[in-house]
């Protein structure tokens, strides 16, 4: 099927359901969402979501201005989905590494640029709209097991993604993951994370070094850090935009948070200068001692709720 009659299948599909839009932004497809309680953007390429906002607030989300909605480019920004590695593949353990064939991969695996099926879109209330994507990977020359990935987006007055890897053949796999969230800051210099404190993480930027977090994270500087088995509940407040963003995982343990500050910022694809001000990714994930192994059969699930008060 070419785009033309993507479009109008799911057209003929969804499009007559209250609040549902489908629209092409350049090469891209996206299912647009509105209802009494928020409105968000959700592209069927990486199942990424890249806009949620409530009714009458700022975004949630960030996405860049500088996005080029081409196929085969993930879109800077929104929700990326990384598996079945994450970041750089020669930094995951053997048991990731060694089922990749060819280590010259990109960062963060291969689902975020591949076309997802929309196979689902439910209305429990006026209020919620739920969305579910699909993805069958077959092997192929970089993988070799079959699996099928679901990713559930429920837009409300709060956002949740599920997402669940079902294991489709015979062998068992292994797999990091994550689900890459930027969040869209009032302004860098006047937010705080909270709920890391005590925790220790690996400082990328430092040989992956391990230190301690003692005090709330404030950021004036580039950063890049894994936080392994950390909280389950974090915290982002923002001073300027005057509000806490909240972050419940749950069957994820692990955190990145990522901030390119500005010599970095000047090297990343699709991202202006001063963008670095205005986002703040914090990534819930399994890495390192807490991949998924999924034996014949097995799904693994997991789910993230972000919300603000
Ligand atoms: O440019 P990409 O592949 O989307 O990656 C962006 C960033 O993603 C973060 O998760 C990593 O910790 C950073 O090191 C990386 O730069």
């Amino acid at each position: 099927m070419d785009l033309g009659e993507r479009i109008q299948s799911l057209y003929a599909k969804y499009g007559s359901l209250k609040g549902i839009t489908i629209e092409l932004h350049k090469q891209l497809i996206a299912v647009s969402v509105r209802n009494e309680a928020a409105s968000a953007t959700i592209f069927l390429q990486g199942a990424q979501l890249a806009e949620y906002k409530r009714a009458g607030e700022h975004p949630l989300i960030w996405l860049s201005d500088q996005c080029d909605y081409q196929s085969g480019t993930p879109l800077r920004g929104g929700i990326p989905i990384c598996w079945p590695w994450f970041g750089d593949l020669s930094r995951n353990p053997k048991a990731v590494k060694n089922q990749i064939c060819g280590s010259d991969q990109p960062a963060h695996g291969f689902v975020r640029d591949r076309e997802w099926e929309l196979i689902a879109v439910e209305l429990p209330d006026t209020e919620t709209t739920r969305i579910t994507l699909k993805l069958e990977v077959a092997a192929d020359e970089i993988w070799k097991f079959p699996a099928a990935l679901r990713v559930i987006i429920t837009v409300g007055t709060e956002l949740s993604l599920q997402f669940q890897v079902t294991n489709l053949g015979a062998e068992p796999f292994s797999f990091s993951h994550a689900l890459h969230a930027y969040f869209n800051i009032g302004d860098i210099e006047g937010v705080r994370v909270e709920g890391l404190e005590g925790y220790d993480y690996l400082d990328t930027l430092d040989n992956w070094t391990l230190k301690k977090s003692n005090f709330p994270l404030q950021i004036n500087a580039e950063v890049d850090r894994v936080y392994p088995d950390v909280a389950k509940e974090l915290r982002i407040t923002d001073r300027k935009l005057n509000r806490t963003i909240k972050i419940e995982a749950m069957n994820l343990s692990d955190l990145v948070v990522w901030n390119p500050w500005i010599d970095k910022s000047k090297r990343l694809s699709h991202f202006g200068e001063t963008d670095y001000t205005q986002m703040l990714c914090l990534e819930s994930a399994r890495l390192l001692d807490n991949i998924v192994c999924l034996t014949a059969n097995e799904t693994y699930k997991c789910t993230v709720r972000y919300s603000f008060n």
